[in-house]
């Protein structure tokens, strides 16, 4: 999510991290250093070899919060266990994994997949504007086929089979009887119940032609969907058809305040007056979304989000939209975000960010097998909930994807290299991203960091991690194995998928089952008093999630963009 500055919380402010972008990669500002426990970095400038700590990149507001000397006095006193090179490492996983000999010709002096021998991250256009690598038409990059045989696999996956699970059980996991019988526990249901008597209710009051929609029949639909449910429970069935008219619709919420603020629009918490229920509104204004050239993105949103469940992704209830706004209504999830809890606490124990790594697992092991690639992993868009467990949200980015797909997006720090280089991606950049968060949950800070977005590009390309002391040595090959810069070789994008990151000994603890169950409390339970609390969210500028009705005359220009929402 992008951030507006209206936040008013201190040095943990989520907005300081450059924001997700649909990339025009030279759009986003060099920004101050935003993680407060790690080793300032210099500040690179286009055109100049300024590495002044005092130059203007660093002369914003952000360093108030995060004052150099401390920083650097960090990062002296840090003692460094490791530093890690993944050339060094691709090279000792190349001679102990012959299937996955790469030519030392597709690796560049950066000891990282190659890019065009007259490539320079600065390089310059026309404009003068430094522009990111593309792969030469005539050397393409030779890929490895996903696919490895029983005897060739990559020794990671089998050394480190976990101790009390049986992959054999849930080697097709979607169809696995023990996870169909994740059904709806009666809280859903309940919830369920009530967000079809406000359709139904809503449907009656507001159209002549409501009364298609008779309360029976609404009762059998539920009856329906709950049985759908029980049968197919990773189907979206909370999911409504959209009102007849949305503004009466709107009109039967309250709005509570903002809880979350974007490029395009707001995150409203919101109150349904009727039954007292809250939710989360997601709100946007369409021109921006069509200026910002987001309705592809949109509309993939809404289209996943509405078409799936699962325990630890966020549930859509209803999308619709008024003449100049879209509106996604989704469960309110109000143990505020992880990116929040965890600048709070600087780091998260081992077994912390275990948990909640182990839960982002099973989902993303979900949503690739429906062909989804999430695409913007990150403690900003992990929710927390009342049982301290994991909601994804924000599947702006998400795709369905059959093989790859090219469209720039992400978060620069979580940015795989192969979308750095514009070379296609698909499932794996997920797999890299999860690597990157789980460093950033155990150190504090992520991997590749740096004030200006260019540079940190240069440093995933470069492929170095420092690894603070300290850090769980089983963590750490988990995350070397999934920041392997070839995605063909990197874990969970090899052919046993998210089976193999199960399957790592850092996991060995989970209990893949009760995870999925949600058998047991997450390990934070944060603190909130009622249903509607908010306190753990920052706060932003306020502003009418619902504008006034526009002119009898008014014709929306952008209908058609958004005919499917
Ligand atoms: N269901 C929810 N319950 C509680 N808070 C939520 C919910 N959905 C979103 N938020 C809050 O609002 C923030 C913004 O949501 P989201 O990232 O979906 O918006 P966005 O406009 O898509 O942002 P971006 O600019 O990154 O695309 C989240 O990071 C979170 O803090």
């Amino acid at each position: 999510m992008g951030h507006n500055n209206n936040s008013n919380n201190s040095n943990n402010n989520r907005s300081n991290r450059n924001q997700t972008a649909w990339i025009s990669p030279l759009s986003s500002p060099p920004q101050g250093n935003v993680y407060t426990n790690i080793p300032n970095s210099t500040t690179y400038t286009f055109g100049s070899n300024n590495s002044n700590p005092n130059n203007s990149n660093n002369n914003n507001s952000n360093n108030k919060h995060s004052p150099l000397t401390s920083a650097t006095d960090r990062l002296t006193k840090m003692d460094i266990e490791e530093k890690w090179d993944n050339k060094t490492y691709e090279k000792d996983e190349r001679e102990k994994s012959p299937v996955f000999h790469i030519s030392t010709s597709n690796f560049n002096s950066f000891g990282n997949l190659k890019v065009p021998g007259s490539f320079s991250l600065f390089n310059k256009d026309e404009n003068n504007k430094p522009h990111l690598p593309t792969i030469p038409q005539d050397q393409p990059l030779k890929e490895q086929p996903e696919q490895t045989t029983s005897n060739n696999k990559p020794h990671v996956s089998l050394l480190h089979a976990h101790s009390t699970y049986q992959p054999s059980n849930v080697k097709e996991h979607i169809t696995s009887p023990i996870y169909e019988q994740h059904q709806l526990s009666t809280k859903e249901i309940e919830h369920q119940k009530k967000l079809q008597e406000q359709h139904t209710s809503s449907a009656t009051t507001s159209t002549t032609t409501s009364s298609a929609t008779s309360p029976t029949k609404s009762q059998q639909s539920l009856q329906q969907a709950q049985q759908q449910q029980a049968q197919q429970p990773r189907v979206n069935t909370f999911f409504l058809p959209p009102p007849q008219n949305a503004r009466e619709r709107l009109k039967e919420f309250k709005q509570i305040r903002v809880i979350g603020t974007g490029t395009f629009g707001k995150v409203y918490l919101i109150q349904n007056t009727k039954d007292g229920s809250f939710y989360a509104m997601k709100c946007l204004s369409k021109a921006y979304v069509v200026q910002l050239k987001q309705v592809e993105h949109l509309n993939s949103e809404k289209s996943i989000l509405s078409s799936i469940h699962h325990p630890f992704i966020v549930n859509l209830y209803q999308a619709f939209q008024d003449e100049k706004k879209l509106y996604l209504l989704f469960e309110y999830v109000a143990g505020g975000e992880v990116f929040t809890h965890l600048r709070k606490s600087m780091k998260f124990s081992n077994s912390t960010a275990k948990f909640y790594a182990a839960e982002i697992v099973l989902a993303l092991e979900f949503l690739h097998k429906q062909n989804i690639v999430y695409r913007d992993l990150k403690p900003e868009n992990l929710l927390i909930d009342n049982e301290g467990h994991i909601k994804i949200t924000d599947f702006g980015f998400a795709k369905r994807v059959e093989d790859r797909t090219f469209t720039l997006c992400g978060t620069p720090e979580y940015l795989a290299p192969e979308i750095i280089q514009s070379r296609g991606h698909g499932k794996a950049v997920d797999w890299w991203a999860l690597g990157i968060l789980i460093f950033e949950m155990l150190a504090g800070y992520p991997p590749f960091y740096d004030d200006d977005t260019f540079a940190i590009y240069n440093k995933i390309l470069a492929g170095r991690i420092t690894f603070p002391l300290g850090f769980d040595v089983d963590a750490k090959d988990l995350i070397k194995r999934l920041l392997t810069a070839d995605r063909t070789r990197r874990l969970g994008a090899l052919r046993d998928g998210a089976q193999d990151v199960k399957n790592h000994r850092w996991f060995s603890d989970i209990n893949w089952e009760r995870l999925y169950q949600r058998k047991d409390p997450g390990p934070f339970i944060p603190s909130i008093k009622h249903e509607g609390d908010s306190s753990n969210f920052e706060l932003y500028e306020e502003e009418n999630m619902v504008d006034d009705p526009p002119s009898p005359n008014y014709v929306d220009p952008y209908a058609n963009f958004f005919k499917d929402f």
